[in-house]
């Protein structure tokens, strides 16, 4: 797809001029941080592929990006976000994890630190890397090694009580959407009791009501990127670990590994 590349330090440091872009209605960045590293986690099917393709799609145009995406075994979520046709298919690379999401975002992040790092240096100058984790459960969050700033994403029709059910992403990611929105009326949940149980939950940190249709939600999630990259490049966001998961085990291949934490 791309060169490999040596490993680098993952900090933000100077390492790159950067490029004025048409459009935008950022700040030029001052300081020449590296590329904002945004992570999307979330549940299973909540729509993390979809949130990531209308983020390219809005954001393309000016903002120099690129995407990493997680499988357990396939590369499905890359092949459906260059299908989509928002980004250049190299600017997409596909991490197969092999085991359960959250190791590869959190326990060891080499795979995608690597895959992030060429990108970066692939295409230089980026302005936001977008991470996908593959589908996990409520307490898989990205390790702040690997990501800047992360969303945490649920959906309506994955039951209305489940932003009450708390967990590190719930609570602490640094944005969590309540996603497809659109389809509340057909699952009977109320968006907004569901809104309002997420701030609850998360102490003033935001929550979005986002459906990829309404073009209002969307473009307060792109004003959202917008202020977290500004903040990136004026050197006022310092990345925050939402917390671990709690330690639990998997059985794989009939014996059991568990996972501290
Ligand atoms: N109605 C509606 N459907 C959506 C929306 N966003 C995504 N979907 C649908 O939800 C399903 C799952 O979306 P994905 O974006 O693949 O979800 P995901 O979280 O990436 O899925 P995994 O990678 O398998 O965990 C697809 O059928 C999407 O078309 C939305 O805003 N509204």
């Amino acid at each position: 797809m791309f060169p490999r590349v040596p490993h680098r330090s993952s900090t933000a440091g100077p390492v790159r001029t950067p490029t004025p872009r048409g459009g935008s209605s950022l700040p030029e960045n001052p300081t020449s941080t590296r590329a904002l590293r945004l992570g999307v986690a979330g549940p299973v099917g909540t729509g993390k592929s979809s949130l990531i393709a209308t983020l390219c799609r809005e954001l393309a145009g000016e903002l120099a990006m690129a995407v990493v995406t997680n499988d357990i075994y396939t590369d499905e979520d890359a092949r459906f976000l260059r299908s989509a046709g928002v980004l250049d298919h190299e600017r997409i690379h596909a991490v197969q994890t092999g085991a359960c999401p959250h190791t590869a975002i959190r326990d060891d992040i080499t795979a995608n630190l690597d895959a992030v790092e060429d990108l970066e240096l692939a295409f230089a100058p980026l302005d936001l890397v977008l991470v996908e984790s593959g589908g996990d459960n409520l307490t898989a969050t990205f390790s702040p090694a690997l990501v800047d700033t992360q969303v945490f994403c649920l959906d309506v029709a994955g039951g209305g009580d489940v932003a009450r059910k708390g967990g590190p992403g719930i609570t602490s990611a640094d944005l969590l959407v309540v996603n497809k929105s659109d389809l509340a009326p057909f699952v009977g949940v109320d968006v907004g009791r569901m809104v309002a149980d997420g701030e609850k939950a998360r102490e003033g940190r935001p929550v979005l009501a986002l459906a990829r249709s309404d073009t209002a939600a969307v473009e307060r999630l792109c004003s959202w990127v917008r202020g977290v990259l500004a903040d990136h490049r004026e050197g006022r966001h310092t990345p925050r670990d939402p917390g671990p998961m709690a330690p639990h085990t998997h059985a794989v291949d009939g014996h059991e590994h568990g996972h501290g934490h």
